[in-house]
């Protein structure tokens, strides 16, 4: 018979688990691998709440195994090296998102490109080289091969930075490659959420024009003041959808659930680009003739390669880039999920694992 979570690994671990695709997350004993030679220990600090993690506790993409001990923006403190490790040292800031492996030796992992790697490994909801089930970042330790974790610098607070390996390199990744990582260009961001404020900053460093495309008006101050966004759009007032026909370069979009394409393919110019980043769990219609008058694409992005994800945080440490957060207790997550669910949060949850993480 296969070990309990509890026993199959040397170091004991504690964290929040979800038993069931309600959701609901309750305190869970669990075990770590030992450090190996290749990998780093990390005491967990932070962890962002991702979309991606509500939909996984609720099971909305029909992948989910119980229990699961999501969060995959985790930012925290090295403990422990191997012999080999050469990127980290005990004491050192250090982060990890949605990897924590890949096979190393496939055309996308030559290429940087681990997050298409067909055999890479998810932080959580994944089963590792060894046979064992990972278990993310709503817990106090995690052992990762050092190739997938990330150095944070110095300037950044490590709350507001741990939603950078997720939500960041989710909307920089597609910028950069889709032609949107140098000024000039007008880039509308859909879905003013935890990818979608990370991709205003992201756009406003990298000089592009930045729209909003809201369902809701309320966030129209916040966009503009607050954010630096350069004009904000409502998507249900037909007149300003009209107005803004033809007028942009591209759009991200970053919406949680489904919704119609054809109005945003029609606020691109000829040759412009939708890129798809959110992840509903039903299939969008595509509608032809929009794209045909104007050669435009509908594309997707999904995260991004490990050396991008240092070079998005470098980045970001430059040009001081965080994301907004709401930083919670352990024993909130619950309803920091229910808001999540609700568009109730601007713009990241996050976890203050480090000071709040408790299990009786
Ligand atoms: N491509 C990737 O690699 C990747 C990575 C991370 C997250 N995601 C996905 O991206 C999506 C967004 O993640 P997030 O963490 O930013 O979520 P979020 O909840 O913080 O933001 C989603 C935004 O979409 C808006 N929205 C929801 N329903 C809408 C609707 N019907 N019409 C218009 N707007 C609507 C919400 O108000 C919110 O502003 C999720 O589906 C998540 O799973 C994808
Ligand atoms: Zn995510
Ligand atoms: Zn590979």
């Amino acid at each position: 018979m296969s070990k309990s979570p509890e026993e199959e690994h040397p170091q004991k671990a504690v964290g929040w688990a979800a038993r069931d695709p309600s959701g609901f997350l309750s305190p869970f004993k669990f075990s770590r691998r030992a450090n190996g030679d290749n990998d780093v220990t990390i005491r967990i600090l932070y962890c962002g709440i991702c979309h991606s993690d509500l939909h996984c506790i609720r099971n909305d993409w029909a992948s989910s195994v119980y229990p699961m001990v999501p969060g995959h923006e985790i930012a925290g403190v090295v403990t422990e090296v191997g012999c080999y490790v050469t990127k980290f040292k005990v004491g050192d800031k250090a982060g990890l998102g949605c990897f924590v492996g890949s096979c190393r030796s496939c055309d996308n992992c030559a290429q940087d490109l681990e997050n298409y790697c067909q055999k890479n490994i998810l932080t959580y909801n994944s089963v590792y080289y060894d046979g064992s089930v990972n278990y993310g970042g709503f817990s106090d330790i995690i052992v990762v091969d050092q190739h997938f974790v990330i150095s944070f610098p110095d300037n950044l607070l490590l709350e507001a930075a741990a939603p950078l390996l997720c939500a960041g390199i989710t909307v920089y990744s597609p910028m950069k490659y889709f032609g949107f990582g140098e000024p000039g260009k007008h880039l509308g961001v859909v879905g003013l959420g935890g990818l979608g404020h990370m991709a205003v900053k992201f756009g406003k460093a990298f000089g592009l024009k930045i729209t909003v495309i809201s369902t809701s008006a309320s966030k129209e101050k916040e966009a503009l003041e607050r954010l630096g966004a350069d004009s904000f759009l409502i998507s249900r007032d037909p007149d300003q959808m009209q107005a803004a026909i033809g007028t942009m370069d591209g759009i991200l979009d970053t919406v949680s659930a489904n919704h119609s394409l054809q109005p945003l393919l029609g606020l691109l110019k000829t040759n412009g680009k939708l890129i798809m980043v959110g992840a509903p769990d039903k299939p969008f219609e595509v509608p032809v003739f929009p794209l045909l008058m104007g050669r435009k694409l509908v594309a997707g992005s999904g995260t991004g390669g490990l050396k991008e994800t240092q070079e998005m945080v470098d980045f970001a440490g430059k040009h001081n880039i965080t994301a907004d957060v709401e930083v919670v207790s352990m024993d909130y997550v619950n309803t920091a999920m229910e808001r999540l669910a609700k568009g109730d949060i601007k713009y990241r949850f996050v976890v203050d694992v480090g000071n709040t993480l408790t299990v009786s």
